[in-house]
């Protein structure tokens, strides 16, 4: 039986990954042709986003100047289209996931599993009713949908992605068939995957790498050189792996993985060129930050 691929997410990166998805589909067997985009609809002019993508096939908004294959149709039920995939990925910025998944909750389908780009930890709120505290956005997935949950990361600047410019991304999935089926999903000759079977150790790197490019936007705004860039790299790379050793040394974090494009190759694009760095840069930021220091002491 084909499987239904679900892309939940449209922006930057969740394009990327549908027009990928839609190509090898095209060319598959195993994926049945349409693949679904979930669009968080809004309007563009007088025009629904998803009548765009859907007519156009262009998401005007978040990856103009990319046509996206015919295939990858536009929806904007969470319910239905919970009802009809096999394969869910989640890649949509990380405050969304909760109210996603509360519309997915009940209305997947059975033996149906997901897999996560989303990079980051959830920060439960007390009024919340999700877990209080620190948890991975994966462990939110799995407990909110039953389903196992793996995780594709990267070094994956969507703009170049969008224009088939050679990068690696390291996908964590625990069961080897699964692993390989996912491989054929998202493989392509300029996006090539590595699998780690260790899921969590490829999901962190993903997370914390976006404060050693937060390091490194400071670097930047202060005016520091690269030189001074590139030991906030390193340092912030050790640290890493200082943090996985201490706090979850027992889940196999291991020097493999932080040499794949999760670890050493996400920190190396991200110190360089993503919205973490260039938050960071800006002058308004290190102003406030100058503010809250002088509050503090
Ligand atoms: N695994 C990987 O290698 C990569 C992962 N990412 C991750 O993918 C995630 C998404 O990033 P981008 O595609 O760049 O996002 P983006 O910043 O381009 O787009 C924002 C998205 O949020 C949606 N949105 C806005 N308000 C919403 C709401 N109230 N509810 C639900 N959705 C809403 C918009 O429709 C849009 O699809 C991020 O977590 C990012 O870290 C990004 C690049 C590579
Ligand atoms: O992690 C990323 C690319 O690898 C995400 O980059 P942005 O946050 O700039 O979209």
């Amino acid at each position: 039986m084909e499987k239904h691929v679900a892309v939940v997410g449209s922006g930057n990166m969740g394009s990327c990954i549908s027009k990928i998805c839609a190509l090898n589909a095209r060319s598959s067997t195993e994926f049945c042709n349409e693949v679904r985009i979930w669009v968080h609809e809004e309007l563009i002019g007088e025009e629904k986003l998803s009548d765009i993508i859907n007519t156009r096939h262009e998401n005007v908004k978040y990856l103009a100047g990319t046509r996206l294959p015919e295939n990858a149709i536009a929806v904007t039920d969470l319910a239905e289209l919970g009802s009809w995939a096999d394969i869910l990925i989640f890649v949509l910025p990380q405050q969304f996931l909760p109210r996603v998944l509360a519309g997915l909750k009940g209305h997947t389908r059975p033996g149906a599993c997901a897999v996560s780009l989303i990079k980051g930890v959830f920060a439960g709120q007390e009024e919340e009713p999700m877990p209080r505290g620190l948890s991975l956005l994966t462990d939110l997935i799995r407990s909110n949908l039953g389903m196992e949950c793996a995780v594709l990361m990267g070094a994956n600047l969507a703009p170049e992605i969008a224009k088939e410019v050679y990068c690696e991304a390291t996908l964590g999935c625990r069961d080897p068939i699964r692993a390989a089926e996912l491989k054929r999903l998202f493989q392509t000759p300029y996006f090539r995957i590595s699998i780690i079977e260790n899921e969590f150790s490829v999901e962190i790197c993903g997370a914390l790498k976006s404060i050693v490019a937060t390091g490194a936007g400071f670097c930047d705004a202060l005016g520091f050189g690269d030189n001074t860039k590139a030991a906030v790299i390193r340092l912030g790379f050790m640290e890493i792996l200082r943090y996985v050793q201490r706090f979850y040394g027992s889940a196999g974090v291991t020097k493999r993985t932080l040499m794949q494009s999760c670890g050493m190759g996400d920190i190396i694009s991200s110190c360089y060129n993503t919205k973490d760095v260039k938050w960071a840069a800006t002058r308004s930021t290190m102003t406030a930050l100058g503010r809250l220091a002088c509050t503090i002491s």
